[in-house]
């Protein structure tokens, strides 16, 4: 058998915590469905899309208080103020890392961050159960991740059909071109290529531009993970890429609103 690796460790974790929900799923239908009758999402995919229409590379700005492959990266961030400097520096989105046994992160930091601007928010979190795209509604996130090595392939089109009539935009996330032809056989509009291994965390810089070919064209393509400034944002503009999704070079930096517009501004005009 193959050792455990840290995914399967987090994945096991999650999954054990939905087993032991003492809600039910009506209740947490419930909630999502209010969130829809309160309103409809910010548009996640939409505003990566006219950023980019616009000529920018739309930067999604991730609000991240530790990790598990580095520890505490701004374990005190206060996420209003975090997001108010990333909407300044003409962030597209917001993604809040809302897991708190490896992040540090929780729901209470999504709403107070999403409540501090106007900017689309993604909920970054580890999915493993269709109802954790209802949580995600009901906390008022915008739009939901979903790892390709996470889910099988119906698990993969069922939670996104339903972040779908929930309103929800789903995020895809792949590591590899047979990960990105799963995505695309689930009807993933928005595909993330994550230069991160989540097996051995090591960052693959070149990972996303290698990948990049597979995605078509009328899919938005994010590159997320290790981008560490304007110089590999250029690259992964040049490969055709929407939007980066950065965490660590934006969240240890002192004047995060400059650095979100350095990563914006990468883009080559053609
Ligand atoms: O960040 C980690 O160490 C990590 C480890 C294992 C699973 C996921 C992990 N991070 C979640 C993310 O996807 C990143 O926070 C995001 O892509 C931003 O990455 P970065 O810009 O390198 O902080």
């Amino acid at each position: 058998m193959p050792p455990t690796t840290y995914l399967d460790r987090i994945l096991d974790a999650h999954r054990a915590a939905a087993a032991a929900d003492r809600r039910s799923r009506g209740q947490v239908e419930a909630a999502a469905e209010q969130a829809v009758a309160d309103g409809p999402t910010r548009g996640f995919r939409a505003g990566l899309a006219a950023d980019h229409g616009a000529g920018h590379l739309a930067v999604v700005a991730e609000i991240k208080r530790r990790s598990p492959s580095k520890g505490d990266l701004a374990p005190g961030l206060v996420p209003g103020r975090v997001a108010e400097s990333y909407a300044e520096g003409g962030a597209a989105a917001l993604s809040v890392l809302t897991d708190a046994d490896a992040f540090g992160g929780s729901p209470a930091d999504l709403a107070e961050a999403r409540s501090a601007c106007e900017l689309p928010v993604l909920r970054k979190d580890f999915t493993v159960v269709e109802v954790d795209v209802l949580d995600a509604r009901a906390m008022g996130a915008d739009a939901v991740l979903l790892i390709a090595a996470a889910l099988d392939d119906h698990e993969l089109a069922d939670f996104r059909a339903l972040a779908v009539e929930l309103g929800l935009d789903a995020l895809v996330e792949c590591h590899d071109e047979a990960e990105v032809e799963r995505a695309l056989e689930a009807g993933a509009d928005l595909v993330g290529v994550n230069q991160r291994d989540l097996v051995s965390f090591e960052v693959d810089t070149a990972r996303a531009v290698r990948v990049a070919p597979e995605i078509p064209a009328d899919v938005v393509r994010v590159a997320e993970s290790g981008v560490r400034g304007p110089d590999d944002a250029r690259r992964l503009a040049d490969a055709g890429y929407h939007a980066v999704l950065v965490g660590e070079a934006l969240v240890t930096r002192p004047d995060r609103a400059e650095a979100v517009a350095a990563l914006r501004a990468a883009r080559t005009p053609a």
